[in-house]
């Protein structure tokens, strides 16, 4: 049993469980609303050795979750030996655009992956190359993907779609029936636009359409991490992300990231307060782990002052 010295706790309560690491900034397709995780661009990429150093240092901590995330994670043709080099976890997963994933499905269920989430915005091939900057046939590609996701054993595989005013938000019942097509390993989540490139000028009612889904559920779960709730709606489940102005969200964020180039990062939408550990010594990882979570801050919470203050470092005014 670990005692409370033992595990990564901010001074918000927030006990860290979960890294999201972010393997490179190098992409296949180029999303209008994308964010990078947050990412300056760095194309720096730590080694198979580093990323096994860090995690297995935050697993002594009771880290017990990854996610691998980027850029597009299946662009790095050393991702199985990336996940040969983990120590023993409970979940690690990833989040691909998919286009790469037919190929790999097997190999990187065979070197420890437990679960893959398939960002899929619409089921429209040319709505499909508009959001992606990519060709229409890469939804093939994509669909594809999942299948054989599904039959590696990847599930349950998440459906990341991001909701776009304008472009896809007629689509949430094609979804719904395309996850129920799939008798139960696939899981709709349905994601509110941050405001990254040209995230604003798409968003829309996110919070409307959650209570939409509420009315038609048969039941409501709700998760540890965010506090998200998941609807199931005539045998799909779908669950909602809706982090802008949302406290609650923030309050119950149990995650630290980690950039492609070997940097702690606190919080998604915040980069002054970054700790590089690319070139440190693994023997100092403990006190750069503890350092970090000593920087973490709710980015949205129920005080309107700090949220300002936090905006105002989101675009570098310092
Ligand atoms: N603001 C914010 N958004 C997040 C955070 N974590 C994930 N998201 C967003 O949630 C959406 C779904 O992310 P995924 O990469 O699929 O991962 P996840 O849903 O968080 O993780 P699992 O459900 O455990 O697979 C993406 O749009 C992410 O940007 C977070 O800590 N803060
Ligand atoms: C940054 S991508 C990286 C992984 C992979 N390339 C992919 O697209 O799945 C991770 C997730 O963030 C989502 N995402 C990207 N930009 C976003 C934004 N501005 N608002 C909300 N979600 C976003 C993507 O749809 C994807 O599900
Ligand atoms: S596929 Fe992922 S990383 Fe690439 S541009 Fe789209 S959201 Fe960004
Ligand atoms: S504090 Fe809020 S915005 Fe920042 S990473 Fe956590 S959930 Fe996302």
């Amino acid at each position: 049993m670990k005692t409370s010295n033992d595990l990564l706790t901010d001074k918000f309560g927030r006990t860290v469980r979960s890294l999201r690491i972010s393997l490179t900034n190098r992409c296949n397709l180029d999303c209008i609303y994308c964010h990078s995780e947050g990412d300056e661009g760095s194309r720096n990429e730590m080694t198979v050795g580093i990323i096994s150093d860090i995690v297995t240092t935050a697993a002594k901590f009771g880290v017990n979750k990854v996610k691998f995330s980027g850029g597009e994670p299946l662009v790095r043709k050393d991702f199985e030996e990336i996940l040969r080099a983990l120590p023993e976890l409970k979940d690690v997963s990833v989040t691909t655009n998919g286009v790469l994933l037919k190929d790999r499905a097997y190999s990187l269920k065979e070197a420890g992956l437990d679960r893959v989430n398939v960002s899929l915005d619409t089921l429209d091939p040319e709505k499909y190359a508009y959001i992606t900057h990519g060709r229409p046939e890469n939804l093939n590609d994509v669909l594809e993907g999942i299948n054989t996701a599904i039959d590696a054993g990847l599930t349950p595989v998440k459906i990341n779609m991001v909701l776009l005013k304008g472009i896809n938000e007629n689509e949430i019942d094609d979804m719904l029936e395309f996850v129920r097509g799939h008798k139960g390993d696939l899981v709709l989540q349905i994601i509110q636009v941050m405001d990254f490139r040209d995230g604003a000028q798409y968003n829309l009612d996110a919070e409307e359409i959650e209570k939409k889904l509420e009315r038609r559920a048969d039941e409501i779960k709700m998760r540890k991490m965010h506090h998200r709730k998941s609807y199931i709606i005539d045998g799909a489940e779908v669950e909602f992300v809706r982090p802008i102005d949302n406290a609650e969200f923030c309050a119950n964020c149990n995650r630290l990231r980690i950039t492609a180039d070997g940097k702690l990062k606190p919080c998604l939408l915040v980069n002054d307060n970054l700790i590089d550990f690319s070139n440190a010594d693994p023997e100092d990882f403990p006190e750069l782990l503890r350092a970090s979570i000593e920087r973490r801050i709710p980015f949205y919470t129920d005080s309107k002052e700090r949220t300002i203050i936090e905006k105002r470092t989101i675009i570098g005014d310092k």
